[in-house]
């Protein structure tokens, strides 16, 4: 294979060239994105590795050029994670993947594996289609940090659906980051400077949702005194996030069903049906599926939700973005806070990697913000972490103890509604217990 890499950097292209070489792969270096330009139209590699901060050019000019005049070539972008936006922009404009920088050799393993994987596939196909052009960046878009492949692939999707209107179903345990992705293709989309709406459906009332979801007309009720609009008007031709949507009450889901096959509403109390250009997004820790087949959600909306579903997996299942969420966190903590970065030793790595996460990235956030606040030292131990987690944390790292089961019970569920931050729906749906068993439970502990 012939691989081209471009980087200012000299030692790392030493050390690439000699990894490289180790697999057979013939290497051309190039420092300045001119002259790697040059080697890429006189060599024509099948690969090339491009850092995206070079002296001379910016790394997405570059991107584009090649796929548009070499579109054989195949590009993995060098990224810094603080570059989320960059990232995505470049998997638009047709990046075959990314690995991030600092270089961890593996990753680019894994990554020529991948290629050469595909490209044994696509022997056949035909050459690639030219990508959408990403829309500029605003600012706004939040971080999402991750270097897993399930997170790539999360990226790639993101990067794929947010220039277009279609409608996404975002599956995941709690916490795992379902809403930053649904802002991220908002902000990333070609509509970004029209409204995200959110829609919590675990917390609406049935005829309370209606008038807010679709406007009501004077009159139409008591205390209705002036017509107004409702989400669905206001989003224009943003996007409307409805979370939680296997809480959505029967009667209203028809009414969403409709409005997702006609783009076409009525207002409470109204007759004019009005259109909507409005792109929805819908997220939930529940199984859509089964729900559908016992008819707790019906299955006709079922499908229209989930034309592409994103699937965002726990973080115990991605271990590898541990590491990299924390010192995320860290630096944000120490902005927010005004305080000096704080740092983590190896042994309290090593415990952050090794933890069940029960409430995925939320969790970890909210585990380093006590524990940054807390220590007075600039360096968190295995101690610091440890004394944090366990604060709010279910059991996972604490030894074996002697308690009752009543008492485990108790903690559990008192655990289990802090990681939820009081909320007594989604504390139900993980602990598997109804709403009044879980307030009976409560009174006998002794909250109202
Ligand atoms: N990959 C990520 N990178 C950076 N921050 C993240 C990431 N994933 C989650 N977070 C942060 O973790 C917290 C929880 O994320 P979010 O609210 O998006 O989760 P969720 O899956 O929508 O949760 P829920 O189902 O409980 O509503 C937020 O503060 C978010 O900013």
């Amino acid at each position: 294979m012939r691989v081209l890499i471009i980087d200012d950097q000299a030692s790392l292209l030493d050390s690439m060239r000699f990894f490289l070489e180790q697999r057979k792969c013939k290497v051309y270096t190039a420092l300045t994105g001119k002259e790697g330009l040059k080697t890429a139209f006189r060599e024509r590699p099948s690969l090339v590795i491009l850092d995206l901060k070079l002296p001379d050019m910016d790394g997405q000019i570059i991107l584009k050029k090649l796929r548009n005049d070499m579109p054989a070539t195949q590009v993995i972008i060098v990224t810094a994670f603080q570059d989320m936006e960059n990232t995505i922009n470049c998997i638009k404009l047709g990046a075959f993947d990314f690995i991030h920088k600092p270089i961890d050799i593996n990753e680019i393993d894994s990554a020529l594996n991948r290629f050469d994987k595909i490209n044994r596939a696509r022997t056949h196909q035909d050459p690639p289609q030219k990508q959408g052009v990403a829309a500029p960046s605003d600012g706004k878009t939040p971080y999402i940090v991750g270097k897993s492949q399930p997170m790539k692939e999360v990226f790639k999707k993101i990067a794929m659906v947010s220039d277009s209107k279609v409608t996404v179903l975002i599956q995941g345990e709690s916490g795992t980051g379902k809403e930053v992705i649904a802002r991220t293709i908002h902000y990333q989309g070609a509509w970004k400077n029209h409204p995200f709406m959110v829609v919590d459906c675990s917390t609406l009332v049935d005829t309370l949702t209606e008038s807010q979801l679709f406007g009501y007309e004077k009159g139409a009720f008591t205390g209705a005194d002036v017509t107004r609009k409702g989400t669905l008007e206001l989003a224009g031709e943003g996007t409307i996030f409805f979370d939680e949507i296997g809480e959505m009450p029967l009667r209203l889901q028809s009414k969403l069903l409709r409005f997702l096959h006609e783009k076409e509403f009525i207002r409470v109390g109204g007759s004019k049906v009005l259109q909507s250009d409005a792109r929805i997004l819908a997220a939930t820790n529940l199984d859509l599926a089964k729900m559908a087949s016992n008819g707790r959600l019906r299955s006709d909306l079922f499908y229209r939700l989930r034309v592409v579903t994103i699937y965002v997996p726990p973080l115990r299942d991605r271990r590898s973005d541990i590491s990299l969420l924390a010192n995320y966190f860290l630096k944000k903590i120490g902005h927010k806070h005004q305080m000096p970065i704080k740092t983590i030793t190896s042994g309290a790595r090593q415990l952050l990697e090794s933890y069940a996460w029960p409430g995925n990235v939320r969790e970890l956030e909210n585990s380093l913000i006590r524990a940054a606040v807390l220590t007075k030292s600039p360096v968190l131990t295995r101690e610091d972490i440890l004394n944090a987690i366990s604060e709010t944390g279910v059991d996972a790292v604490q030894e074996p103890s002697e308690k009752t089961l009543a008492e485990v019970e108790k903690e559990h569920i008192l655990q289990v509604l802090k990681i939820k931050q009081g909320h007594l729906g989604k504390a139900c749906r993980t602990l598997g217990i109804s709403r009044p068993t879980l307030r009976k439970k409560l009174n006998q502990y002794g909250y109202k």
